[in-house]
This record gives C-alpha cells, structure tokens and sequence, in this order.
C-alpha cells in the first residue's frame, strides 16, 4: 500500500490497517487522520509521534501500560496481539529456559512496582540477552529517565510496524 492509499483510506479503514501500530492505542490513530493528507511514511510516523509527545505525563504512561510485559501473563496464555506475539518470538521470549522466565517476571514486577508501568523495550531490535540487561539496568533509573526511554521504544515499535504495513505487498493491500 503506498502512502496516496493510505490518504484515500476512509476513518474506518484508517482505524482498522493503522489502529494497533501502538499497542492497544487506537486512540492514536483515530486522532492523527485528521493530519492526512501524509506525504509519506516518514510524515505519518512523525503525526503519530508528535501526538504522543504532546500528551502529559500521565498519558505516556498510560501508553506504556498498554503494553504487555515480555515473556509475560499474556505470552503464557497466548493472548498476545498478533503483532506483540510476532515481536515476542522474535526476540526469543517463547524460547526463554525456566530460569529465564523467572528472571524476567521476577525483574518486570520490581520494575512495574518502582515504576508504576512496565518495561517496554522494541524486541524487534534487541535479542533475550540485551533485553534482560536492559531490565535489569533500567531497574536503577529514575522514573522520568524510564518514562522517557520507554516511549522512544514505543516509537521504535511503532515505526517497523508501519513499515511492515506499508512496505509489504501481502495481505495488507488494500
Ligand atoms: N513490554 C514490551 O516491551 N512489550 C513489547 N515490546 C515489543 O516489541 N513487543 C511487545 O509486546
């Protein structure tokens, strides 16, 4: 689909090919069809980003709460987004040793109980090893540092999964 498609998407085909670019925020790209025509990816990507900075403090980590944990509840129970369990499995998440699984739930909750929001990290960009030392690491930030952080993954994630939508000649044509 190329970038004149997507401008001539109604809002409800909009919502329905864009709406989970952020997970579980639809709200996101229900706001920014108002800002087509995009002249590219590259513009859309940006009204979606610049929505999310504009928001206050409580709104990104209300978008960071959207997210489910790693390796986590909704990976066990395979109620995962289709886009979260392709990302997941990527990264190793569904391949973790039990001693891995326990690290990470174990590290999630401390992070989640100092934070007040989960860990987000883009897992598209990082493998099981990067991403437990990020956890880990990310446990000692301050809580602006990691609001801060977790939304640039946000944007991260946002971004391939436009590209997958947009670049992809498959099942996405409209
Ligand atoms: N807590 C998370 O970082 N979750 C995720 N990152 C991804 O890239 N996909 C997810 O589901």
């Amino acid at each position: 689909m190329d970038i004149s498609a997507v401008n001539a998407l109604s809002y409800e085909d909009f919502v329905n090919t864009f709406g989970n670019v952020v997970e579980k925020c639809p709200v996101i790209t229900a706001a920014v069809w108002s800002r087509r025509p995009f002249v590219s990816l590259n513009a859309l990507e940006a009204a979606i980003s610049d929505f999310i900075d504009e928001l206050p403090e409580s709104g990104k980590e209300g978008i960071l709460r959207c997210h489910p944990d790693l390796a986590g509840r909704d990976l066990q129970r395979g109620t995962l987004t289709r886009e979260s369990r392709q990302e997941q499995a990527g990264a190793g998440m569904d391949a973790l040793t039990s001693g891995e699984t326990e690290r990470m739930a174990r590290l999630n909750e401390v992070y989640k109980k100092r934070f007040g929001f989960p860990f987000v990290i883009c897992a598209r960009m990082n493998d099981k090893a990067n991403i437990l030392r990020q956890l880990s690491e990310s446990c000692q930030n301050e809580r602006a540092v990691e609001r801060a952080r977790g939304i640039e993954e946000v944007k991260k994630i946002c971004r391939l999964r436009l590209q997958s939508l947009l670049l992809t000649d498959g099942a996405n044509k409209l």
